[in-house]
């Protein structure tokens, strides 16, 4: 997969050379390219905002820099259609079936808008998906793209070494994942649930199921209405 993300703020996205991302792009599972958005700007102040029309408080993102950075980055690779992402708390709330989804595609090109954001001409005119990661408003899209950049990379194929912890990551069933322990078995005179030291793989299994309905049940009631409950579940969440 090949990732291209546009902003004023580069140096905001070099965490993705880091761990998981990072290690992900070293062998060749990724191939992330950071563009400041001014490198596409002609005057001497290089300018990427101006004041909104209609009034109001704060800056626009000018539309001309915007639609000369997509079409330099598209053009660079004429055989492929990317998909194009521009964070915003206006979007559609991302989730991981939504980090799925975008892990499929082969090209993804993330707009960071920053001030009050950006033209809406070039979002209709390029923008394939508006999301949003959560229900408060940051300063800009490069926070939101960090975000969505390591829940997509770490679903690729290779990413993350033992695909198992993927499939049973938290919202993977559609539940909370539960409670998880390491040495000692006893920690400040916190024991670690003996099930999970019995070697009853069944069993183990079955509480951990167990254990992520009743966190899920607690916390995001409104997930349980979203997936297939056995008896045995409907049970622990009646309990
Ligand atoms: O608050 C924002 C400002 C700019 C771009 C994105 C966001 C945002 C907030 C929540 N999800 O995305």
């Amino acid at each position: 997969m090949r990732i291209d993300v546009v902003t004023i703020f580069p140096d905001y996205l070099r965490p993705l050379e880091l761990a998981l991302v990072g290690r992900a792009a070293s062998r060749d599972l990724v191939d992330i390219q950071t563009h400041d958005l001014r490198a596409w700007t002609h005057d001497v102040h290089r300018t990427v905002d101006d004041s909104p029309y209609g009034g109001g408080p704060g800056m626009v993102m000018r539309p001309e820099p915007w639609d000369a950075a997509l079409r330099d980055i598209v053009a660079r690779d004429p055989s492929r259609r990317p998909r194009v992402v521009v964070p915003t708390p206006a979007g559609v709330p991302f989730t991981q079936s939504y980090a799925a989804e975008l892990a499929e595609q082969d090209w993804l090109i993330f707009c960071c808008g920053r001030y009050e954001g950006i033209d809406g001409r070039v979002v209709d005119a390029w923008a394939d998906d508006e999301i949003s990661i959560g229900d408060y408003v940051l300063a800009g899209g490069e926070v939101a793209t960090l975000v969505m950049v390591e829940a997509v990379t770490r679903l690729l194929p290779g990413v993350v070494g033992n695909a198992e912890s993927i499939i049973d990551d938290s919202f993977a069933h559609g539940l909370l994942e539960g409670p998880v322990y390491t040495r000692p078995p006893v920690w400040e005179g916190r024991a670690v649930p003996e099930i999970l030291r019995s070697g009853d793989h069944a069993a183990i299994a079955r509480w951990r199921r167990e254990e992520a309905l009743r966190r899920t049940r607690r916390r995001r009631p409104e997930l349980l209405d979203r997936i297939e409950l056995s008896d045995a579940d409907r049970a622990v969440v009646a309990s």
